[in-house]
């Protein structure tokens, strides 16, 4: 658990919590999405395009790891990496993506030569990576923390395909039901190191403009998305 110690920790905390005014879930995407409104080839699109997040986050999050000098985090941050790769064949959120793929009608092949994903999302998803490599490991760890804000859109997705989008088999929503557990633990541990490392004002407004920055990656994501299925 997370223990605010002062104040400042406290108001600090708050800052981080309400970028979730900028989080995606109010992108009007989204809000199509929940509301039932998109078509099976505007889902497809949308799988096959978030596909190239699900494959870059394990990169992501090894360059983390190789930019963190402390053994204790190191040794939690692996589990993100394991989560989405999973330790064999057949396993791990990547896989549990490929599979909700297949339920939506997109075959592995096209999912896995990346002849769906479109320029936007490519160029949104690549500068997260690379935030991640060359910006110091606590900022980049600050931007995972819209992890914060995703399980009420997770339950509420859920919900929406379950009740919406009825051609689409219940199995293949494997990946949102692991995601309900796995981002409160991960964000958690997020939350713990980035108020433990950043007690300057400096520090905490290097966190929140990280925060920032992953917003609007998200955003721009659901944005190029959009934009790909109104041109379809
Ligand atoms: O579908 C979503 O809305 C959503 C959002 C986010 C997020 O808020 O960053 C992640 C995920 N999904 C997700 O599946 C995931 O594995 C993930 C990892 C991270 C991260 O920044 O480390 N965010 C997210």
């Amino acid at each position: 658990m997370v223990t605010l110690t002062d104040t400042a920790t406290d108001s600090f905390v708050a800052a981080l919590r309400a970028q979730s005014r900028r989080y995606h879930d109010r992108h009007p995407f989204h809000e199509r999405m929940n509301a039932g409104e998109l078509g099976p080839a505007e889902i497809r699109t949308w799988v096959a395009n978030r596909f190239y997040y699900q494959e870059n986050i394990p990169r992501k999050d090894a360059a983390i790891l190789a930019n963190c000098p402390d053994r204790a985090v190191r040794r939690r941050w692996l589990r993100r990496i394991v989560d989405h790769d999973g330790t064999a064949e057949g396993e791990g959120g990547i896989e549990a993506w490929l599979r909700l793929g297949d339920a939506v009608g997109l075959g592995r092949e096209e999912m896995e030569d990346e002849r769906h994903v479109v320029p936007g999302v490519r160029f949104a998803v690549d500068a997260y990576v690379t935030f991640a490599r060359i910006r110091p490991w606590v900022e980049a760890v600050a931007s995972s923390l819209t992890e914060l804000f995703a399980p009420d859109l997770m339950a509420e997705r859920l919900a929406a395909f379950e009740r919406h989008y009825t051609w689409i088999d219940r199995q293949g929503l494997a990946y949102f039901r692991a995601r309900l557990t796995q981002a409160p633990r991960d964000s958690e541990h997020a939350l713990e190191v980035v108020t433990e490392h950043c007690r300057t004002p400096e520090q905490q407004a290097a966190a929140a403009a990280a925060l920032s920055f992953k917003c609007d990656v998200l955003w721009s994501v659901l944005d190029a998305i959009d934009r790909a299925c109104a041109d379809r």
